[in-house]
């Protein structure tokens, strides 16, 4: 046995102390050079104040070029044409469920870890089924707004951010999960705080160094809350759960005699067709689904509210394009027999869907989109001649910064009002066109148009949002008259559209403005 002394006369050996510093260089050097290159592309100015000039200005200046974007973490934007050959390429050359669980830090925070039974249920089942859930979301949103603001025979101040955000919390989860459990008290007030108590959660990680974050992140509050609130959901979930996910344990994935399809049809929701998508080998648990429907909510409630209370501000501020919608709506429901809206008649909606696009146009989510990580080992060589090297993260511009919608991408006639404007009936004009009645739709994603993402990570929830934000705008404008002064007043003197806020690349709606609603005297 080597004893304390030969150590010690060892490792004062001047051979062995140059050794060891020449191993300790070489190990550097081979990691350093094994670390992929970083990419190499002009940084734009970035004005701390003005993320989304900054964007602007240097979406300008390097016109169709890509560059460095960001503070801590920079971003490649890239041009939108050259979404043509990256929006579809494999997870294993460019991921976007990979930088999803990075900037969420899912390794603490639990966020987005195992998506795929959410997003293939939203995709497949939520999407084939909206002819039955149209039906069930006209109930239950006639239900939310009798209970959430009701009667209003005088002009009255409505705080729309919060009044929308419990409304489409109440449709969502009667589609998520079902009655009783869509209006548990408790329910509600989970899947909406979860988004808020998440977002601290994924912030409060990032603050700490990662060096530190397996120690520290298990004591950080907002975290303890998220994981509270898990196990809450999994709690609550579980007796409607129990005997599904039991039936579901000798299921084989290609098993005709579906366990599901034995379930009375009102059991029918989101919660139960996820459990068709979980992979082999792995068993659904109350937790697991409770993770996945969590992470629905997460994806649905406030994006569904933003651009629903963004619509609302834009409808409030011009009374008159309200009329010309009213007059829509109710010729197109004079066609349906039994006065409820089906999915056949939806998209005759046209200038209903033009306006919640152009409204959204304006005002997308962020004015970065696409935000993916590059995975692909040897990097990604780009038909342009640029390289994109492994771990990059990328993103293009949205709709504000992009000249998407520049009509060079849209058809030539009619002439296309000035790109600053907000012009409501932009899309439907276009879909007048012959060959054109299908395009221009708010569900319609592109290389320019990326609210909803494009390519094969486009939002699945696309559809069903649609049908949610126009069944709620079909009942408030059809029940009530909107305003943004006192009486009802569209811009005008001191009365006006509620701004917009923006954090670094976000945009948001202001939460607590309010219009004034008063009941239709028809
Ligand atoms: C107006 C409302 C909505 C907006 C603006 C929106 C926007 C988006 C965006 C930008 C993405 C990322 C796409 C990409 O980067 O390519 C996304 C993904 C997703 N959205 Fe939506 N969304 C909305 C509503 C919904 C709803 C109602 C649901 C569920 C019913 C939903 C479920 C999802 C899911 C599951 C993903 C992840 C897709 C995947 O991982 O492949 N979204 N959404």
């Amino acid at each position: 046995m080597l004893d304390t002394l030969t150590l010690k006369t060892w490792a004062a050996s001047p051979s062995i102390q140059a050794t060891a510093a020449l191993l300790f260089f070489s190990f550097v050097l081979q990691w350093y050079f094994s670390l992929p290159p970083k990419p190499n592309f002009p940084r734009a100015d970035l004005d701390e104040k003005d993320w989304h000039g900054s964007l602007e200005r240097a979406k300008s200046k390097f016109q169709n070029k890509p560059f460095l974007f960001g503070k801590n973490k920079e971003l490649v934007i890239v041009p939108n044409y050259l979404l043509e050959e990256l929006k579809d390429l494999p997870d294993a050359e460019l991921s976007f469920h990979q930088q999803v669980y990075k900037l969420l830090h899912g390794k603490y925070t639990g966020l987005g870890v195992n998506p795929q039974p959410i997003v293939d249920s939203v995709k497949n089942e939520l999407t084939m089924n909206i002819n039955v859930t149209l039906a069930i979301l006209q109930d239950e949103i006639r239900y939310a707004v009798e209970e959430g603001i009701g009667n209003l025979p005088d002009w009255t101040k409505v705080n729309v951010f919060g009044k929308l955000l419990r409304i489409v919390a109440l449709a969502s989860g009667r589609i998520f999960v079902g009655r009783p459990l869509s209006r548990d008290e408790d329910w509600i007030d989970m899947t909406i705080n979860y988004t808020v108590d998440s977002s601290n959660a994924i912030k409060d990680v990032g603050k700490i160094s990662p060096w530190l974050r397996p120690f520290l992140t298990r004591f950080t509050p907002s975290i303890r809350m998220s994981m509270a609130y898990r196990r809450r959901v999994a709690e609550k979930l579980r007796p409607q759960l129990e005997d599904l996910i039991e039936a579901s344990k000798n299921l084989k994935k290609d098993d005709e005699d579906d366990h599901i399809d034995i379930l009375p049809s009102d059991q029918h929701n989101l919660a139960t067709w996820l459990l068709r998508h979980y992979d082999q080998g792995i068993k659904p648990t109350a937790e697991s689904v409770a993770d996945n429907i969590l992470s629905g909510s997460f994806a649905a409630i406030h994006t569904t509210t933003m651009t629903l209370t963004n619509v609302l501000y834009d409808l409030a501020a011009h009374p008159e394009w309200a009329d010309i919608l009213r007059e829509e709506i109710q010729y197109i429901s004079a066609e349906e027999p039994t006065g409820k809206l089906r999915k056949k008649t939806m998209p005759k909606l046209r200038k209903l869907d033009s306006f919640i696009k152009e409204s959204q146009r304006i005002n997308p989510l962020g004015s970065a989109m696409l935000q993916r990580l590059v995975t692909a080992p040897k990097g990604i060589q780009l038909s342009n001649g640029d390289y994109l090297p492994r771990d990059s993260m990328i993103a293009v511009c949205s709709a504000r910064q992009t000249g998407a919608y520049d009509p060079k991408y849209l058809s030539p006639q009619p002439p296309q009002p000035s790109l600053d404007e907000f012009h409501p009936w932009r899309f439907s004009d276009l879909r007048s066109h012959p060959g054109e009645e299908n395009k221009h739709q708010f569900v319609t994603t592109s290389n320019e148009n990326t609210v909803f993402g494009h390519g094969r990570w486009a939002c699945p929830g696309r559809f069903f949002a649609s049908n949610e934000i126009k069944t709620i705008l079909i009942q408030l404008l059809q029940r009530y008259d909107i305003g943004v002064g006192p009486v009802g007043q569209g811009e005008c003197g001191e009365w006006k559209r509620p701004i917009t806020f923006c954090v670094d690349m976000a945009y948001y709606p202001d939460p607590s403005a309010t219009l004034y609603f008063r009941d239709r005297k028809v």
